[in-house]
């Protein structure tokens, strides 16, 4: 896996302080270039101080659209809602003037919501300037879950299809995520980890220890697309 460069911190903050300039640089060469940038980024517990020091970052967010690797299947007033975080602690401050692309449609079901986010997600100008993806403890990575009903779709890259419903027993409600081609069409790819369990999870996965089909974030690894830039602190 020569396509995958890690960089260690001694703690949160300075990972955050770290990887939000580099974001922040990409975000700059992309107004630069094409007068626009595009960032898609990932929810969880992890990237808190990464948004909040993001948020930060002096740069034109009025020509920033921002949305999510992946999405929970719930209203922006469930405490699970990714958008729900990236517009407490991402779009603040700075970033205020960023413009949000939503991954969840108000109906009861991601299948049900698809057209209508299909529709949003097909007027973004890709590639992506940079993608955030998190891991979790079970080896997802965005919504491409263990044993996800749709994971093989979501990891094809011969596919065009950019966002797919998944359901997984791990992942707590129905989802609806970026397809890895998708996320692929990028100037950059970070994955952003944090712990020893993670560390150790990753450092497995790169063995080739396990199934890969049972630890998901291995198809980010082993694809030769685009070069990945592993942050991790303890
Ligand atoms: O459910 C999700 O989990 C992963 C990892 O989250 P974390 O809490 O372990 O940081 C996250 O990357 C993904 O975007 C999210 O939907």
């Amino acid at each position: 896996m020569l396509n995958v460069t890690t960089h260690s911190f001694t703690d949160a903050l300075a990972l955050a302080q770290a990887l939000a300039d580099r974001i922040a640089e990409h975000l700059r060469a992309g107004i630069a270039e094409r007068g626009a940038a595009l960032l898609a980024v990932s929810g969880g517990s992890t990237p808190k101080h990464v948004f909040e020091r993001l948020s930060r970052q002096s740069l034109d967010w009025s020509k920033v659209q921002v949305s999510l690797v992946d999405e929970r299947w719930v209203p922006e007033s469930n405490e699970r809602s990714n958008a729900r975080l990236v517009k407490s602690l991402l779009l603040q401050h700075a970033a205020s003037e960023a413009q949000f692309v939503p991954l969840y449609a108000d109906t009861a079901t991601p299948e049900a919501g698809l057209a209508i986010v299909k529709t949003r997600i097909a007027a973004l100008a890709l590639p992506f300037d940079a993608v955030i993806l998190g891991m979790g403890n079970d080896g997802h990575t965005a919504s491409f879950f263990p044993a996800g009903d749709r994971l093989d779709e979501a990891l094809d890259l011969h596919s065009s299809v950019r966002v797919l419903p998944m359901r997984a027993h791990g992942a707590g409600e129905p989802r609806i995520t970026f397809t890895l081609p998708a996320l692929l069409q990028t100037h950059a790819l970070y994955l952003h980890i944090e712990g020893e369990a993670k560390r150790d999870l990753l450092a497995n996965t790169r063995l080739g220890i396990g199934e890969a089909r049972n630890y998901p974030v291995r198809a980010v690894l082993e694809q030769s697309r685009v070069p990945v830039s592993v942050y991790w602190c303890p």
